[in-house]
This record gives structure tokens, C-alpha cells and sequence, in this order.
């Protein structure tokens, strides 16, 4: 995040550009109402002062005189304007409330679709990106809210209007003094804002610093790493480190929280001078008789004004805090807009038909300072079964992550009959694939929803459901659930239920399954039966390879009885391809998947 000079004004103007995108009339209504609520109020002040300045004349003048009659005017003027100000107040706090709802929603809105816009996934590992994530998660937080942003300025903005109005009355007893207001508030309010600003971004935005609490306090309150703090008795520990960075945190927001003295007591020193320079000067007006005594009733009263204004209040802190995230929103809408790709080039009909091709492919992840993928060349013949083996951290979920499009190569390019995935649309190839990859979702929604989520357009074609699990071994189990295919997979859920971990992962080989039959043409597994027994997994593995016989199947697996029945293996080491062949090739080669093959068939066998 590029930090700015004037973050309260940038948030501010974020703010002004906004509202009209949500409603341009509820905008000029704010608008007009601010003004409004600011005039009456000096409208009053003019009236009341005169009001004060006349009644002597009026009771010399007796009851019916002239005078009279314009105190009486002066009087239906100022309780007019009280009125008025009620009515037009509530009408302008409403519109504020709702205005600053609908601002929220609208950034809200703003961020999600900025998220989701990015064909990877690169961006959501982007420190930057996640600071800012964090933040905006945080909306809803009473003191960084833009809703209360919105209310701070409905109340501030008429006040110092009515204060500069205030100012310009002034003007006429004296031009010095008037333009002294004039010009100190406009400062004043800047520099209390500006300390404001400061304030809530020291105390309020700390995203980073607090991440590693946010992430404690998750840990303690969900249930997936529940059993583990529970058996390691980490829990004391958990919450001793929770405590001991919550403390942290206290420390430093009472700290940082105070304004500072260096500019609130010149602040504070400048306002008691002008005022008391004001008032004095006023009265040895009147007592030298210089202005007269109605005059003199209404520059008080707007003396008064510059009273009543108040740029040290909680709106003042609200507006400057509610304002902070926006900036940051709106950049990363754009940032994340920008790194959309550009389409030039379409995949032919049933794509691939002939081959997918790495060509000298590089990849390191962001930040990262090594490749863990460095010149690359496969050749995956289309209809065909490919297995991928290599030890761990060998690059092989990378590869399968680059032809899923969930990152892009640093360098060479990926094909698909000829056509660079880059140049595709996205959602075009991602039509065409059927993916599970070994840190698969486990989705809180119904089985139904679980099973059909690689095509949701089908969700309602149970025929089709029971075709993709009944190969996968789990009708039997779904049926016995309290609501069948609607059964809830968490047990968070009154009706809901849990399941074993190899139950888990049939229900995602069914989601990739059903996908397939949905018209995916090209699969890739990593590790799709590692919680399974290896007699379970060579049999799942067969029954794929049997229904997806004609289909581009890629597996990542460890196993050996899943990869021998692959029509081709890769050895991927150091993110490149060290072996390649048949299993009787590889086998024959007397390599590395000849060492490991027999080491594993050897343990098995023993
Ligand atoms: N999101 C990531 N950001 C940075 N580095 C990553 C990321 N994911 C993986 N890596 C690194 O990339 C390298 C290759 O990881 P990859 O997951 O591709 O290996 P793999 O062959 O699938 O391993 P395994 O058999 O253990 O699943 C590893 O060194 C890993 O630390």
C-alpha cells in the first residue's frame, strides 16, 4: 500500500466520489440537507440577536407599535428556523445512516469482486493484499467503519459550515477577527483530523501485527485443530500467548490512542485566544458604544457558533477513522482489475484432441527467490493416463497448480493443442477440467452440494449423482444419513454429520467424477486416495481409470500400484523431468521409479 500525505483527505474525496455512484439524488438530498442543517442555525442566530437588539426599542414603543410588530417578526423567524432544523435534521441524519449503509455494502461489494476477479491465485498469498483483506474483514468494526464515516460528516460537515457562517458575521464587526475564525477553523479542523487520522491508523489498522493473534484466537475457537491443542495440552500455552500478545496490543493502543499534546494544547491555546480577544473586543464595542445593541446581540450569538462547533468529538474521530480502509479498497480493485489477462485466442471444440504441452516452463512462486519448476518440456498425448511421482517438494502439485491455471509460468508456456492456455479464457479451459488436489475442500453444505459443485447446473439430476458415487463406494453410506443426499457434511450443523477421513475423500473423488461426466475433458488427481488403504486405492484408481478410459487423466500419487497403471509415468525432480516412460520402461531403465518401485513392493511384500 502506497502510504499517503493526507489520508483523511483521500478517504474523504474516496468518500465524496462514492456516494453518487450509490444514489445520485440521495446525494444531492445529503448535499442540500447539510446546508440546510448548517443555515438554520445562523438564520436563528441572526434572528435571535436582532430579536435581543430590538425589544428595548419595542418597549419603549409600547405593545402594537411598529417595533413591536418586528420584534414579533424576529421572533416567528428564529422558531421558523427551529423548526425547520428539526425537521430537515432528522430527514439529514436518515439519509446519512442510510447513505453510509449503503456505502459499506458498496465497498463490501467492491472487494469481494476485486478477490474473486483473478483467474489464480496468487494475489490472495500477496502480504500487501492480505493486510488489506484483514481490514476491510473488519467493516463491520465499530471504529474503522465507513458507515460511521458517513455519520461523522453528516454531523461536522453542517457545523463547521455554520461556524464559517458564524465567521463571516464576525466579519462585519470586525474584518481581522472574522477572518481570524475564518481561516483558524479550516486549520484547526485539519490538524485535528490529521491527528486523528494518525491515531486510527496506529491503533486501528495494525492488520499485521495482529495477525498472529487473529490466527490464535481462531485456532482456540474452531473445531478442526480443537483435538490436536486439546491432546498436546497446547491449550494453556494458545491462550498464555493470546494474552500475552492481546496485552501487547492494549499497551500499545493506549500508547498511541491519546492525542498528542504538541498539537492539541497550541490548538486549544489559539482557540482560548481568539476568543477571548473576540470577546473582549466586543464588549468594549458596546461599552464605548461603537456597535449598537442589536448588532452586538447578534455577533455573540455567533460567537456562541464558534462554540458549538466542535472539531474534537467522536464524529470528528469517526470521520477520520471510518475513512481510513476506503483508499485501499478502491486501489485494490483497480490493482487486482489490472492484472486481469487479456483474451486473444479460443480452444477448438473438445480441446485437447491432440496433446497439452509444457514448453521450456519456469515457475517460482511470488516472493519466492528460487524456481521450484525450471525448464520444463512434457508432452501429454490427449486420451491418455499420465502419472507424475517424485519425492516431496519435487514441484509436482506446481505443475498440475500451472495447467489448472491457478498460477501462471514465470516463463515458456503451457499448450493445448497448439492454443497458450495464457491467451485462453480462463473459464473456457476450466470448463474442460475436472480437478482434486490433495488439499481438497471439505465444503460445509449438503452432500449434494458437495458432489456437485464442479457443476452446479446439474445439482438437481440425482440419477446423475448416484453414477458418480456409486463407483466411488458410497451410495450405501449417503443413504443411511438422516437426509440423504441433503445431509449436512459438519457436525456444527444440528442435522448435520462428520465423516471418516477416506469417507472424505470418496464424497471428492465423486465431485471430480461428476464433473467428468458433466463434459470435463481433462482430469488431474494429486494424491485422490491417500487416506484410503492401498488394497482400496488400487481398486478406486482401476474403477477411475476404467470410467475415464478416452479422457486426459494426470495423477499425483506416491503409491506405486495407483502409478503402474498409469499408460505413462514422469520422475519429476527439482522441478524437472528426470524419467519418462512406461511402468515396463521405467522398470527396465533400472532408474530412480525402479528403486522406489521395488523398495515399496518389497515392504508391501514383506
Ligand atoms: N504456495 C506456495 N508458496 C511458496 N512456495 C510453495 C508454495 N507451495 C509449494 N511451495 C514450494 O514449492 C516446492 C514444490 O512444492 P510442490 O507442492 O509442488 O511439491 P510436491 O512434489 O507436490 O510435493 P509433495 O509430494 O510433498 O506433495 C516446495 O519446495 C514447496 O515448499
Amino acid at each position: 500500500m502506497t502510504p499517503s500525505k493526507f489520508p483523511a483527505a483521500r478517504g474523504l474525496l474516496a468518500v465524496v466520489r462514492l456516494l453518487p455512484l450509490i444514489s445520485r439524488p440521495r446525494t444531492a438530498l445529503f448535499a442540500a440537507t447539510t446546508v440546510l442543517v448548517a443555515a438554520f442555525p445562523l438564520v436563528m442566530t441572526i434572528a435571535t440577536g436582532l430579536l435581543v437588539g430590538q425589544i428595548p426599542a419595542a418597549a419603549e414603543a409600547g405593545p402594537g407599535s411598529p417595533e413591536a410588530r418586528e420584534a414579533y417578526v424576529l421572533l416567528g423567524v428564529g422558531v421558523a428556523a427551529l423548526l425547520a432544523l428539526r425537521l430537515v435534521s432528522q430527514a439529514h441524519q436518515t439519509n446519512a445512516r442510510n447513505l453510509g449503509r449503503d456505502l459499506e455494502l458498496l465497498l463490501q461489494d467492491r472487494l469481494v469482486s476485486a478477490v474473486a476477479r483473478p483467474v489464480g491465485v496468487a494475489h490472495l498469498e500477496d502480504d500487501d493484499i492480505l493486510a488489506l483483506l484483514r481490514i476491510a474483514r473488519q467493516l463491520g468494526m465499530d471504529y474503522i467503519r465507513p458507515e460511521r464515516a458517513i455519520q461523522g460528516l453528516a454531523a461536522i460537515a453542517p457545523e463547521f459550515l455554520s461556524a464559517a457562517g458564524g465567521s463571516i458575521v464576525l466579519c462585519f464587526f470586525n474584518v481581522w477577527i472574522g477572518l481570524a475564525w475564518l481561516i483558524g477553523w479550516p486549520l484547526v479542523v485539519i490538524a485535528m483530523q490529521n491527528e486523528y487520522t494518525r491515531i486510527g491508523k496506529s491503533v486501528y489498522m495494525r492488520s499485521t501485527e495482529m495477525r498472529e493473534n487473529e490466527y490464535l484466537r481462531d485456532l482456540a475457537i474452531t473445531a478442526e485443530p480443537a483435538k490436536e491443542l486439546r491432546v498436546w495440552g497446547m491449550m494453556p500455552w494458545l491462550l498464555g500467548r493470546f494474552d500475552r500478545l492481546s496485552d501487547e496490543h492494549l499497551e500499545h493502543t493506549e500508547r498511541n490512542q491519546g492525542m498528542r499534546a504538541r498539537v492539541a494544547l497550541p490548538v486549544i491555546a489559539a482557540l482560548l485566544v481568539l476568543t477571548s480577544v473576540t470577546a473582549v473586543a466586543l464588549v468594549d464595542a458596546g461599552v464605548n458604544g461603537l456597535v449598537g445593541f442589536g448588532a452586538l446581540a447578534v455577533y455573540v450569538v455567533a460567537l456562541q457558533k464558534m462554540f458549538t462547533f466542535f472539531a474534537f468529538d467522536d464524529n470528528a474521530a469517526f470521520l477520520s477513522y471510518g475513512v481510513l480502509p476506503i483508499p485501499g479498497i478502491l486501489a485494490l480493485d483497480g490493482k487486482l482489475a489490472a492484472e486481469e489477462r487479456e483474451v486473444t485466442a479460443v480452444l477448438p471444440d473438445g480441446a485437447p484432441v491432440e496433446r497439452i504441452r509444457f514448453e521450456r516452463v519456469d515457475f517460482a512462486y511470488p516472493g519466492a527467490d528460487r524456481p521450484v519448476i525450471e525448464s520444463l518440456d512434457l508432452d501429454i498425448e490427449a486420451g491418455t493416463s499420465l502419472a507424475i511421482v517424485g519425492h516431496n517438494g519435487a514441484g509436482k502439485t506446481s505443475l498440475v497448480k500451472l495447467l489448472a491455471g491457478l498460477y501462471e509460468p514465470t516463463g515458456g508456456k503451457i499448450t493445448m493443442d497448439g492454443v497458450d492456455l495464457a491467451e485462453v479464457d480462463p473459464a473456457q479451459w476450466r470448463t474442460s477440467l475436472s480437478a482434486l488436489f490433495q488439499d481438497f475442500t471439505r465444503y460445509q453444505l449438503s452432500v449434494r452440494d458437495n458432489i456437485t459443485l464442479g457443476a452446479p447446473h446439474l445439482a438437481g439430476d440425482t440419477d446423475r449423482i448416484w453414477k458418480a458415487c456409486e463407483p466411488m463406494g458410497i451410495r450405501d453410506l449417503i443413504e443411511s444419513l438422516p437426509d440423504g443426499l441433503d445431509t449436512v457434511l459438519s457436525s456444527e450443523y444440528a442435522d448435520g454429520t462428520d465423516l471418516s477421513g477416506g469417507q472424505w475423500q470418496r464424497i471428492a473423488l465423486a465431485r471430480a467424477l461428476f464433473a467428468v461426466q458433466a463434459g470435463a475433458k481433462v482430469l488431474i488427481l494429486d494424491e485422490p486416495a491417500a487416506a484410503l488403504d492401498v488394497r482400496a486405492e488400487a481398486e478406486l484408481y482401476e474403477q477411475f481409470l476404467n470410467i475415464t478410459a478416452g479422457l486426459t487423466t494426470i495423477v499425483i500419487s506416491h503409491r506405486f500400484s495407483t502409478v503402474r497403471r498409469a499408460d505413462r509415468i514422469v520422475v519429476l525432480d527439482g522441478g524437472a523431468v528426470v524419467e519418462d516412460g512406461s511402468h515396463d520402461e521405467l522398470m527396465a531403465l533400472g532408474g530412480r521409479y525402479a528403486d522406489a518401485f521395488t523398495l515399496q513392493a518389497n515392504r508391501l511384500a514383506r
